[in-house]
């Protein structure tokens, strides 16, 4: 982790969850409410359809609640998509952009996360800037300079500690149950932190940098403990209470 950084631990329900999840989502509030609560910031990013009862049932508690995408426009034409007001609307405070699922899914750019970034910071919404390189490109010794390019093209001018987070995920990490090595995610967020340095200063100094990419209680503390990995977000493990709040609680050991 890095001095003074007050960890984040975020949850990505992508396409999973109803109204039979909300009891699930109450548990993960509960357990920050009290010991989860003591080492780390709580944040779950739940489908659209739920935001508005999710930041219902978790009202009281420290958890926040996320959406998983937004719209680069605050209003207009485009059928199924939401924009980051609305979503600010439903009193989520952070939106997910960016995700490699939606980069591959939905043939997003750079500088179209770029612009969904901004459109959140617009909203008042704390933008998560997700980036990795996938297999192919790790295997040709390309992650340093794919992490480059991706955050060049798809952090904008003006982000800060306050409105951006960066999430690092591996694209062959997630959901695969594999992982990086340590001495790999030390590198690849190294290297992120020099460069949110030299672009942003002292901000990029205090930016949270989360792992993210099958990330469970069992190897939580483990990747928690790397030099500049700042909290983690979670996929599979943030379903289930118990889970989710398992890697909350190996912050406090990290
Ligand atoms: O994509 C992820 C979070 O955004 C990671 O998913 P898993 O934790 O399921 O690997």
């Amino acid at each position: 982790m890095t001095p003074a950084i007050r960890p984040l631990i975020a949850g990505n329900w992508k396409m999973h969850g109803t109204s039979a999840s909300l009891g699930e989502l109450k548990a993960i509030a509960e357990g920050f409410a009290g010991a989860a609560g003591q080492g780390a910031d709580g944040l779950v990013c739940v489908p659209a359809t739920l935001l508005s009862r999710a930041v219902e049932a978790v009202r009281g508690t420290p958890l926040a609640i996320g959406a998983q995408d937004c719209h680069a426009a605050e209003s207009g034409a485009h059928t199924g998509d939401i924009a980051a007001g609305m979503i600010a609307d439903c009193g989520a405070t952070h939106v997910i952009v960016g995700h490699s699922e939606r980069r591959t899914d939905h043939g997003e750019s750079d500088a179209e996360v770029a612009a969904k970034a901004a459109a959140a910071w617009r909203a008042g919404l704390v933008a998560m800037i997700c980036l990795g390189e996938t297999r192919a490109e790790r295997e040709a010794g390309e992650t340093l300079a794919v992490l480059s390019r991706q955050l060049a093209g798809s952090v904008p001018e003006g982000a800060t500690a306050a409105n951006t987070v960066i999430a690092y995920e591996p694209v062959w990490a997630i959901g695969t149950g594999l992982t990086p090595t340590v001495e790999d995610v030390e590198e690849a967020h190294a290297h992120l932190r020099t460069e949110l340095e030299t672009r942003f200063g002292a901000e990029g100094g205090r930016m949270r940098l989360l792992y993210g990419g099958s990330v469970k209680p069992a190897n939580a503390h483990e990747l928690l403990s790397v030099a500049n990995v700042d909290g983690a977000l979670v996929g599979g493990a943030s379903l289930k209470a118990v889970d989710f709040l398992g890697i909350a609680s190996a912050v406090r050991s990290s």
